[in-house]
């Protein structure tokens, strides 16, 4: 277990230990793709899981199609000795038959229209109220968020129980066998749930975009950002691919971290792949989650305001105590040590209380992105932990 080696001061040699807690000095401007200001993630990156979340969908409409057809005949042969069946079926049940793109949907209005209409019959009224819930819930589906899947499972799920129950006490009511509906309606219930029970019919969470609405002005709470990745860490002001390097511009009209941002960056032979969390409070609780089984976790706080830094400890102290995390490096940086009236290293290391911080590497540099202060050490420790 390395434990953190102190510096004396700020400005002083950089350390020769990878695992020395120091200052470094400050370095000429880099050509280090840095980029301050990553753009937004790209309306195709976010159309990708989306998409992926729609062909299964997509896929099981086309089979229940098939089946709901011949379940349909079924139906109608055993249901109605009336010669032609077409001219039985309700005009709302034709036309969902052919436009309807929602399985389940389409199951529960085929099941409660595919005999003679009765004013008494249940199956009649209720399964179109479920109908037309499951209608009002069928764009939440298409969303890529877990909550809208799975309130369009629950829902699924309701329809297609509901329709079971009906179908199974008309055909009781109507003297029919009930042990053979019963049966096919528990297996048709498992069928319209099952495609959404299958792995990968919800998105895995680092394919999710989140749901939260883009804000217009920085959050003013937002100090401090853990930037993570599956191979390295890096991150708060995105280091971006050289492909998408701006020139390194540095605007200080920043636009806040929503959710996160990936980005890969190749240094030599090693490709570091960078998680930029948003550093606001509704995207802490996703820290931990992005943070699991990387090589390096970096904790960028602004060293020039110390309102934030108590916050900030607070935040850092919260991740670093989950057991999942243990063990994996930390480096802070301390950023806008430009400003006058940032904190040294030193009072950076005491801010945050790095000293407690046991069982990992804990590094503390101070570094200034927008005039590039050293950011080739900062990335030079990314390397040396990324070929851990
Ligand atoms: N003086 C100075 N200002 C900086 C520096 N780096 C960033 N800023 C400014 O600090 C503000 C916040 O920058 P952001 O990159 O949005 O900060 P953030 O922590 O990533 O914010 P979230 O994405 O919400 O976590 C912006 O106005 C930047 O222009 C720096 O090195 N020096
Ligand atoms: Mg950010």
């Amino acid at each position: 277990m390395a434990q953190p080696v102190l510096p004396k001061g700020h400005g002083q040699a950089p350390p020769q230990h990878p695992s020395a807690l120091g200052a470094l000095p400050v370095s000429p401007a880099l050509p280090i793709p840095i980029m301050l200001h990553p753009p937004t993630i790209a309306p195709e990156a976010l159309l990708l899981p989306y998409v992926l979340h729609l062909l299964p969908v997509l896929l099981c409409s086309a089979v229940d199609l098939c089946f709901f057809q011949l379940r349909l005949y079924i139906t109608f042969s055993l249901a109605s000795p009336t010669p032609n069946l077409q001219s039985s079926i309700p005009r709302s049940a034709r036309s969902i038959n052919t436009l309807s793109s929602r399985p389940s949907s389409r199951v529960n209005h085929l099941l409660a229209d595919s005999r003679p209409r009765q004013s008494s019959d249940l199956c009649w009224t209720l399964p179109k109220e479920a109908w037309a819930v499951l209608v009002r819930a069928s764009p939440a589906h298409f969303g890529a968020g877990s909550a809208s899947a799975c309130s369009y499972f629950l829902l699924s799920t309701f329809g297609a129980i509901t329709s079971a129950f009906l179908q199974l006490r008309h055909r009781c009511d109507a003297g029919w066998s009930a042990s053979s509906h019963a049966s096919h309606s528990i297996l048709l219930s498992i069928y319209v749930v099952l495609p959404f029970l299958r792995p990968g019919a919800f998105p895995p969470p680092s394919a999710r975009s989140t749901c939260c609405p883009h804000p217009t002005q920085p959050c003013a709470t937002s100090k401090q950002t853990p930037a993570t990745g599956k191979d390295i860490n890096l991150g708060h002001y995105s280091i971006a691919a050289a492909s998408s390097w701006q020139g390194g511009e540095f605007t200080l009209d920043s636009i806040p971290t929503v959710g996160f941002n990936m980005k890969r960056v190749q240094k030599g032979h090693v490709t570091l792949k960078c998680w930029d969390l948003g550093g606001q409070p509704r995207f802490r609780s996703m820290w931990e989650r992005y943070c699991r089984g990387v090589n390096a976790i970096v904790f960028i706080v602004d060293s020039a305001d110390t309102e934030a830094l108590p916050v900030a400890k607070e935040e850092l102290h919260e991740l670093l105590e989950k057991p999942v995390l243990e063990g994996i490096p930390l480096l802070v940086l301390g950023n806008k040590s430009d400003l006058e009236e940032k904190l040294s290293v030193d009072e950076l290391i005491e801010a945050l209380d790095l000293k407690s911080i046991s069982h990992r590497e804990v590094s503390c540099y101070g570094i200034s992105a927008k005039e590039e202060t050293n950011l080739d050490a900062v990335l030079q420790w990314l390397v040396a932990r990324a070929s851990h």
